[in-house]
């Protein structure tokens, strides 16, 4: 059977579900859930336009030595393009846990299915994922003062993931049914019910260069494309499977997701993949560091279809950051902040920011999927043991406090591959920290990470947020007192996409910023770079309205 992409046009029109607020999915705007009443923003049916004042502090240091802090204010202009694209969303590595089961987890949604279970039935859901299942507030009501919340989906005008068209390439040949049962992650009950919609999925075949990802992957490699080395070939032919899954489906976009076996790092090298030019020169000499995710960017980079990294392999070359860059095109990563590393980032923003000096993390985990069975390779182990260590980094230096200049906790992460409890990953975390007066605090945590359900919905924020960003352009307002920015032409954000940090381990941002892993000024920063688009201010916790009276 020729592979193909999903084909299920049931709410590709938006009949499927309730328009999303501020547009439906048939491309024209329809009554936002709420609207802004301000001077400074303007809605049209096409364009929500907004005049943002955009408060910082800069810092100065006066002679003696102290710190002066300036306030600053600097003006954008924002353009959000109202319609919603009919979307698609190809998948590298889509015959695998996490692509069959986003894949089936769509369907389910999309049709309102419900299954029973041990515990009685359950219905399908898009728990977990921050855009679907998550809130913001709003404001306060008027009269009462209470918050007004709702739900992050309904902030600005964003693709609903019933809508999505999901394909993708896998180098398994298994159709997605089979895919389904191969990764044992859903109940029988539910894949009974989209077994026929995914029997017909086939993965399109793959390019595949087995010194990337463990041997123990090659007995799953029957459905290549020929070659076993980089070449422009390859990348010609991933472009080609684009706009034809593009053109068979009707899609306004395409965005592409590698969520594929993890791959060993790339070593860095001068003159072959250090800049653009000298990397599309290495594929077109078949280089033979230049790996499969990176002959995937530099395909969708000059396709222009966004490209995003859910593993922990150094995918992004510089010089395939350049070329992106160069395209204008987006791309973002590394690696899905699924489970253990996202505990990790919100409970060590914690201790630190209490003031309790944390000394030690030891992060053992043990899993039994088909990711966990790559990962038994030290070579890509080392890649996920990178990104799983670097993610303290930011919140240590932030308390010069607690910690002297390059001083920093213990920190070790170990992975063990053991089948018998497939995706049920456990992770067992201690966390070991001084405190009061020589005192110490030990945190000790269990945590059985469905890796697969856990991965999936961050899978669909990656790619909804992803889109929203190809909507949305700025620029500084003339006045603005942002010099180098002209003030008479809109432009998009910058090609690295570090909005996305929330959803990933190792954030990928634009070269010579920094890295920000705390999981809260993570969803900040998406929260109020959302709300910044439809003129809101960001969300403060200050409610002096309940303490100035
Ligand atoms: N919670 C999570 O599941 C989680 C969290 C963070 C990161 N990740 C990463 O996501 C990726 C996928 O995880 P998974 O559990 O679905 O793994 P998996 O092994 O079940 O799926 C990976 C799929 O990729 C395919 N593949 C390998 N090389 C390919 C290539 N060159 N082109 C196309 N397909 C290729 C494999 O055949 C397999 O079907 C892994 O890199 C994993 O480390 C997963
Ligand atoms: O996201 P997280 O739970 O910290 O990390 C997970 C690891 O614990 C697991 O070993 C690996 O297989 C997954 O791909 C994922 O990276």
């Amino acid at each position: 059977m020729a592979p193909h992409a999903e084909v299920d046009v049931g709410s590709a029109n938006g009949g499927g579900h309730a328009a999303a607020a501020n547009g439906t999915s048939n491309g024209s705007a329809a009554r936002p859930l709420f609207t802004v009443s301000s001077p400074n923003v303007v809605y049209t049916d096409d364009e929500i336009r907004s005049k943002y004042t955009y408060r910082t502090t800069l810092v100065n240091r006066s002679e003696d030595g102290k710190y002066v802090a300036v306030p600053k204010e600097t003006v954008y202009d924002f353009k959000v393009d109202r319609k919603i694209p009919k979307l698609g969303v190809m998948l590298v590595g889509w015959g695998g846990n996490n692509g069959s089961t986003v894949t089936a987890g769509i369907i389910a949604n999309r049709r309102g299915l419900v299954w029973d279970t041990r515990e009685g039935p359950r219905a399908a859901n898009y728990y977990g994922s921050v855009v679907m299942a998550s809130t913001m507030k709003l404001g306060t009501d008027a009269k009462t003062l209470k918050d007004i919340n709702i739900p992050f989906h309904d902030v600005l005008p964003m693709v609903h993931p019933n809508d999505l068209v999901v394909g993708g390439w896998d180098i398994s040949s298994m159709n997605l049914a089979d895919a389904m049962d191969r990764a044992a992650v859903l109940e029988p009950t539910l894949k009974a019910q989209v077994r026929k919609k995914m029997a017909g999925m086939v993965p399109l075949p793959s390019i595949y260069y087995p010194d990337f990802i463990a041997a123990n992957q090659e007995d799953r490699a029957d459905n290549l494309i020929a070659g076993s080395k980089a070449c422009m070939a390859h990348v010609e032919q991933i472009r080609k499977d684009i706009r034809d899954f593009k053109a068979a489906n009707g899609l306004d976009k395409v965005i592409v997701q590698w969520t594929a076996n993890t791959e060993r790092y790339a070593d860095i090298l001068e003159g072959v993949n250090d800049t653009a030019e000298n990397l599309l020169k290495a594929i077109e000499t078949g280089h033979e560091e230049v790996s499969p995710s990176t002959v995937f960017a530099v395909a969708c980079i000059l396709e222009g279809a966004p490209f995003i990294n859910g593993s922990p392999q150094n995918t992004f070359v510089p010089g395939a950051i350049e070329l992106a860059e160069k395209h204008g095109a987006f791309i973002g990563g590394d690696d899905f902040k699924s489970g253990q590393t996202k505990m990790k980032s919100a409970l060590v923003d914690f201790l630190i920011n209490a003031g309790i000096k944390l000394t030690s993390i030891a992060s053992y985990n043990h899993l039994g999927n088909n990711d966990g069975k790559n990962l038994s390779s030290q070579k890509q182990f080392r890649s996920k043991e990178i990104s799983k260590s670097n993610v303290v980094d930011d919140m240590v230096e932030a308390n010069n406090v607690l910690y002297a200049e390059g001083e920093h906790p213990d920190h070790t992460v170990v992975i063990k591959y053991m089948p018998a409890v497939g995706d049920n990953k456990r992770a067992l975390d201690e966390y070991y920290a001084e405190i009061f007066m020589g005192g110490h605090q030990t945190i000790s945590i269990f945590n059985v990470c469905e890796d697969s359900l856990l991965a999936s919905p961050l899978i669909i924020d990656l790619v909804l947020v992803a889109e929203m960003m190809t909507r949305i352009q700025w620029k500084a307002s003339s006045g603005s007192g942002d010099a180098s920015a002209s003030a008479d032409e809109y432009k998009s954000f910058h090609s690295v996409l570090s909005i996305l940090s929330y959803m990933l381990k190792a954030p990928l941002t634009p070269p010579g910023t920094p890295v920000i892993n705390a999981l809260a000024k993570q969803r900040g920063a998406l929260t109020n770079i959302f709300r910044a688009c439809v003129g809101l201010e960001p969300e403060s916790d200050m409610t002096l309205e309940h303490k100035l009276f």
